[in-house]
């Protein structure tokens, strides 16, 4: 089910010579996530808080559950949706319990004793055990754990929808992987509708269940981070998500993109057995591993086979993707 749509969404800000947003159309489905990338100035941001109006469209529709969110009430609207930012905005003189439970507060309708409970679970949730860090300040906390208490204040209203612009940009590389695990490790649980900002395609690649990349304002391709890596629709959006290197396809491409259905006889006999969704990259590694000619590929519990996959089948397919012809156009990375 749609969750939320985007029909030709446009901002122009006062005196710019092109909108920051150019009629932008998707669609964006329930509990899954939808990363905006693209290059600086592309206008991730402005579609992002177009979301839950804190930038107001100059045309066209934002649509959230069948409803227009130009006909709702801007402050209950964003009760509905939590909102993370790279500069957390902690309150500094309020605990991590206080910060957890402000929106919630102000939400109203809580017992003191279900905010209580409320903030216990959310602490738990994004992997701060309540009883260590519900008194401590943010000053007594890293900046992953003040992500996390971000994550856990966004939480606190249970939206149905998130928000998260850079949430983990300013973040070590080594905090930041910890963070994506534990957003998946909680999407996973509270399944929520996440338009997520990424400079780091890596992330994109990661988190996204779909991939939204912008130039200029404009929708230059949507789709799951493999179909963009496969067909990338033009030699902007092959150089952002790095289609061009082999490493990146073999990583994301699954095995069943390069099977061979007729292989020759030795390699369809005797040879190890390999699931359909593993990557290109563990079926190479395998095969380096076993020394096997080929790897039989099948569906889990089924005997029967889909393919073989060699690695040459693997080269075949990792050179067709590289020389697939894309419309040029002009690329400022
Ligand atoms: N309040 C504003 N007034 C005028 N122009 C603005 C305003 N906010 C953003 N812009 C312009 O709109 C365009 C898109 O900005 P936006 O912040 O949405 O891009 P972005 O893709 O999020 O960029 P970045 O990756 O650098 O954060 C840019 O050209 C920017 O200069």
């Amino acid at each position: 089910m749609v969750k939320i749509a985007f029909h030709n969404i446009t901002k122009q800000y006062p005196g710019a010579s092109r909108p920051a947003v150019d009629a932008v159309t998707f669609d964006v489905p329930e509990g899954s996530t939808c990363m905006l990338v693209g290059t600086s100035g592309s206008g991730k941001t402005t579609l992002l808080r177009m979301v839950n109006r804190l930038i107001e469209p100059s045309s066209g529709e934002i649509i959230i559950d069948g409803t227009n969110v130009l006909e709702e009430n801007p402050i209950q609207l964003r009760r509905r949706i939590g909102y993370v930012i790279q500069q957390v905005g902690l309150f500094p003189h309020m605990t991590v319990a206080e910060n957890v439970r402000v929106t919630a507060d102000i939400a109203g309708g809580w017992t003191r004793q279900q905010l209580n409970t409320r903030v216990d679970e959310l602490l738990n949730l994004v992997g701060l055990p309540p009883d260590e860090y519900r008194k401590r300040f943010p000053r007594q906390l890293s900046g992953g754990q003040q992500q996390r208490v971000g994550l856990a204040r966004a939480l606190a209203t249970d939206p149905a929808i998130l928000l998260m612009d850079e949430p983990f940009g300013a973040l070590d590389a080594i905090t930041r992987a910890r963070m994506q695990e534990e957003l998946m490790r909680v999407q996973k649980d509270v399944q929520k509708t996440i338009l997520f900002v990424s400079h780091d395609i890596e992330e994109a690649f990661k988190l996204g269940n779909q991939i939204a990349v912008l130039s200029e304002g404009k929708l230059v391709q949507i789709g799951s981070p493999v179909e963009l890596l496969a067909r990338p629709v033009n030699d902007f959006v092959r150089q952002l998500v790095g289609a061009d290197s082999i490493l990146r396809q073999l990583q994301y491409l699954p095995v069943s993109d390069a099977l061979e259905k007729q292989p020759e006889a030795a390699i369809q006999n005797n040879v190890p057995t390999f699931e359909a969704h593993a990557t290109l990259l563990e079926a190479m590694l395998k095969l380096l591993e076993t020394n096997a000619p080929g790897l039989k590929v099948q569906n889990n519990g089924s005997s029967e086979p889909l393919g073989y996959i060699t690695l040459a089948s693997i080269n075949r397919e990792i050179t067709q993707t590289r020389t697939q012809p894309a419309e040029h156009i002009e690329t400022k990375l």
